[in-house]
């Protein structure tokens, strides 16, 4: 069942190592099929190098329960569940633990629009959200993760669409788009930005954030109308 969107989340995936923003079996990637209300996600601790498109496993969105696949889903199925139910523009959620991104999720950082490399892609500053509290944490963690997440977008009145990217304090970067391959470009194109951002802040303690205008412009001239719908950062 859905091979096409097992295959086509198969190979975003694969893209992660490609791309040099996981280690090891860090990060996952899922897609969804909206109509059927089942989303594909890469299974729990299977290396890249040995992944295989039929070891993409299918859960339902309703129930969160496993509808094909003979290996576990990823640890982080229940945050990818909440962004889909939450957001329903969402086609594909990534998440990694790319060295730059979560070293500002780690310092409790946002990452702030400095340039048109960042407007290119995220309609102003990329949140950081709150640390999880013991009691989030020891009850349900992957879940209480993907709450934080749209909280925290809820709080700053955000648009998903224009800010594909959010970072979980003390744990790392999530993103999203509306196909697998796009949330994972959305995911490198993060981690670059970071590290620019890291470069700009050992430069100068300025607010080195772009005016509006610049946002507004720039982000509109790469994705339409609908940027000036994004929530105007300050
Ligand atoms: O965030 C974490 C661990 O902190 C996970 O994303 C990472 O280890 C990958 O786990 P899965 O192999 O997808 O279960």
């Amino acid at each position: 069942m859905l091979e096409s969107l097992k295959q086509e989340v198969y190979e975003a995936n694969l893209l992660l190592p490609k791309y040099g923003i996981v280690t090891f079996t860090w990060g996952n990637v899922s897609g969804i099929d909206r109509e059927r209300g089942i989303f594909a996600i890469k299974p729990s601790g299977v290396p890249y190098e040995t992944l295989r498109p039929e070891d993409i496993v299918l859960v339902d969105l309703e129930t969160g329960k496993v509808v094909e696949g003979e290996l576990n889903p990823s640890s982080d199925t229940p945050t990818h569940r909440v962004l889909y139910e939450e957001f329903p523009t969402l086609g594909a959620v990534v998440h990694t633990h790319s060295p730059w991104a979560v070293s500002f999720a780690e310092a409790g950082l946002p990452i702030e629009a400095m340039g048109t490399t960042h407007a290119d892609s995220f309609y102003g500053d990329v949140p950081v959200t709150d640390a999880l509290t013991r009691e989030e944490i020891e009850s349900a963690y992957e879940e209480n993760t993907g709450k934080v997440i749209v909280r925290t977008f809820s709080k700053l009145g955000l648009d998903p669409d224009a800010v594909p990217a959010v970072l979980v304090r003390q744990h790392g970067p999530f993103t999203w788009g509306p196909t697998p391959k796009k949330a994972v470009e959305n995911a490198k194109v993060l981690d670059v930005v970071a590290e620019m951002n890291y470069h700009a802040l050992q430069l100068t303690r300025a607010d080195c954030r772009v005016p509006q205008y610049l946002l507004d412009k720039h982000y509109y001239r790469k994705h339409g109308a609908h940027a000036y719908y994004g929530q105007a950062q300050r």
